[in-house]
C-alpha cells in the first residue's frame, strides 16, 4: 500500500491523472463529468489553523440515496445515562469472538461513554469482535470521528477518500461523516473504537520537549484516491444522534475520483511512537504518552486524551518505576493490544479494559507493587512486547447498562489491592 504522509496535511490525490480542477474548486464542468462536492470537518469559519475541509470529485454526489429510517441495532448507541455511574474500579476480560457470520458494525458493542453528539463534547467507547466483511453495505458515523484500534487481525478500510490497511499496533482515524467500508484480511477481528464528538483529535503540544519527539506528523497516513464504480442493491447506514439509519443506495458511495484538502481519514503505526520519559528520578504523569488530543473548551483539560504505554527502558534511580497510585480528576478507561502491562501482573489480557473513573483509587496491584518496590534501581528496566493504551476524558466514564451485566465484567477486580499489606512501623528506616 501506498500512502501520502502527514497529519491534516493540504494532500492531493487523482486516481485519473488531471481531475482536480487547477485555480478553482467548483468549476462549471468537472472533468470526466464528475461532481464536484465539500466535505467540511469545522465551521467555515473555523481559525484557519483548525479549518478542516476537503473537495471530492465523484461520480454521484452525496445527496443521492433513499431516504433513511430508523435501524435497530441493540448494542452500539450512545445510551450512557441507563445505569448509575459507578465509582468502583472495573476491569473486563476480552471480548469473544462470535460464531454466526456478523461483521463490524453489526458486532460494535457500547462499553462506556459521556457527553453525546448533540453536546458537541465526550466520547463513545466501543469494542468490535467480528468475522466477515461488510458486503454491500457502508456505514458513517455523523456524531463524531472515529478512532479504531485494532487488537486482532487486519484491517482493510474502504473509505471515499481511499484505502487504509491497519493491523495490530496501529491505528487508524476516521473523519466524522466519511463513509467507509470494513473488510476483515484476517479470519476474525477484535479491537476497540471511540467515537469522539468533541473537538477533533490533534497532535498535542510538545512545549519544552521540543520539535521532535512523540508522535511525528510525517509518519500519519492518509490514503490515495480509489473509488469504486459499482452499482447494485446496496445500503448505507448512518449514525446520527446516537441511532443508526438506513437507506437503500443504487450505487458505492465511494466513488470519489480525487480528492484534495485537509480533512481525510489516516493511520498511524504506534511502534513509530517517540517515547519520552524520566532519565533521572520519578515517573512522569502519562500525559507525556499523548499521541493524539481532543481539546475542550478549558485550556489543557481535554475532551479526550489518546494515550499509549510502549515498549520502553526504565532508568529512574531510587524511584518507584511502575504507574503510581492515584487518583485523577480525570477518567481513563484502558486497553491492551499485546503483552502485559506494567502495573498488573494478571487478570488485564489484550483485548481487556480497565476503568478508573473520577477520583477512584487505583494503582499497581499487590504483587506489582512488591515486585517493584524490591526491584535493583541501579540497572535499567527494558519494557518489551508490551502496548498498553488509555482513552482519557475530563468528564466521568459512565459504562452501559449491557458493560456492566456482560459476563466479561470481572467481579473480583478489586481484590487485586486487597492483599496490600501494611508496611508502617514507626521505628523502621
Ligand atoms: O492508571 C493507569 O494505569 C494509567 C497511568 C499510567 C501511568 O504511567 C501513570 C498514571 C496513570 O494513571
Ligand atoms: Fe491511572
Amino acid at each position: 500500500m501506498n500512502y501520502q504522509s502527514g497529519f491534516a496535511n493540504e494532500f492531493a490525490s487523482e486516481a485519473i491523472p488531471g481531475v482536480l480542477p487547477a485555480g478553482q474548486n467548483s468549476p462549471q464542468r468537472v472533468a470526466h463529468g464528475l461532481y464536484a462536492e465539500q466535505l467540511s470537518g469545522t465551521a467555515f469559519t473555523a481559525p484557519r489553523h483548525e479549518n478542516r475541509r476537503s473537495w471530492l470529485y465523484r461520480i454521484r454526489p452525496a445527496a443521492m440515496h433513499k431516504p433513511f429510517v430508523q435501524m435497530a441495532h441493540t448494542t452500539f448507541h450512545n445510551r450512557f445515562d441507563e445505569t448509575p455511574a459507578t465509582p468502583n474500579q472495573l476491569r473486563w476480560d476480552p471480548w469473544q469472538l462470535p460464531e454466526a457470520p456478523t461483521d463490524f458494525l453489526d458486532s460494535l458493542v457500547t462499553i462506556a461513554g459521556n457527553g453525546s453528539a448533540a453536546e458537541q463534547a465526550g466520547v463513545g467507547i466501543h469494542v468490535y469482535a467480528a468475522n466477515h466483511s461488510m458486503e454491500g453495505r457502508y456505514f458513517y458515523d455523523a456524531d463524531g470521528e472515529l478512532l479504531i484500534v485494532p487488537q486482532q487481525g487486519r484491517l482493510r478500510i474502504a473509505t471515499e477518500l481511499g484505502v487504509l490497511e491497519v493491523a495490530p499496533l496501529e491505528i487508524a482515524l476516521i473523519p466524522r461523516g466519511v463513509r467507509f467500508r470494513v473488510e476483515l484480511l484476517d479470519a476474525a477481528a477484535r479491537g476497540y473504537m471511540v467515537e469522539n464528538f468533541g473537538a477533533l483529535l490533534r497532535l498535542p503540544d510538545a512545549g519544552p520537549i521540543g520539535a521532535n519527539s512523540m508522535a511525528l506528523p510525517r509518519d500519519f497516513l492518509a490514503p490515495h484516491a480509489a473509488y469504486e464504480d459499482l452499482e447494485g442493491d446496496f445500503e448505507l447506514v448512518a449514525k446520527f444522534q446516537g441511532a443508526l439509519w438506513q437507506a437503500d443506495i443504487g450505487h458505492s458511495p465511494l466513488d470519489v475520483v480525487a480528492w484534495h484538502g485537509n480533512y481525510a481519514p489516516c493511520k498511524y503505526d504506534l511502534t513509530r511512537y517517540n517515547t519520552v520519559g524520566s532519565i533521572s528520578v520519578d515517573h512522569p504523569d502519562p500525559s507525556i504518552f499523548t499521541v493524539l488530543t481532543s481539546p475542550s473548551d478549558t485550556h489543557g483539560t481535554a475532551n479526550m486524551d489518546f494515550v499509549i504505554f510502549p515498549p520502553r527502558w526504565l532508568v529512574a534511580e531510587h524511584t518507584f518505576r511502575p504507574p503510581y497510585f492515584h487518583r485523577n480528576v480525570a477518567s481513563e478507561f484502558m486497553g491492551l493490544i499485546e503483552g502485559a502491562y506494567d502495573a498488573k501482573v494478571g487478570g488485564f489480557a489484550p483485548g481487556g479494559m480497565s476503568l478508573h473513573n473520577c477520583m477512584s483509587g487505583h494503582g499497581p496491584d499487590a504483587a506489582s507493587f512488591e515486585k517493584a518496590s524490591a526491584a535493583d534501581t541501579g540497572k535499567p528496566d527494558h519494557l518489551a512486547n508490551t502496548m498498553a493504551f488509555m482513552f482519557e476524558t475530563r468528564k466521568v466514564i459512565r459504562p452501559t447498562a449491557q458493560a456492566l451485566a456482560a459476563p466479561q465484567l470481572q467481579q473480583n477486580y478489586y481484590e487485586c489491592w486487597q492483599g496490600i499489606r501494611k508496611h508502617f512501623d514507626p521505628s523502621r528506616a
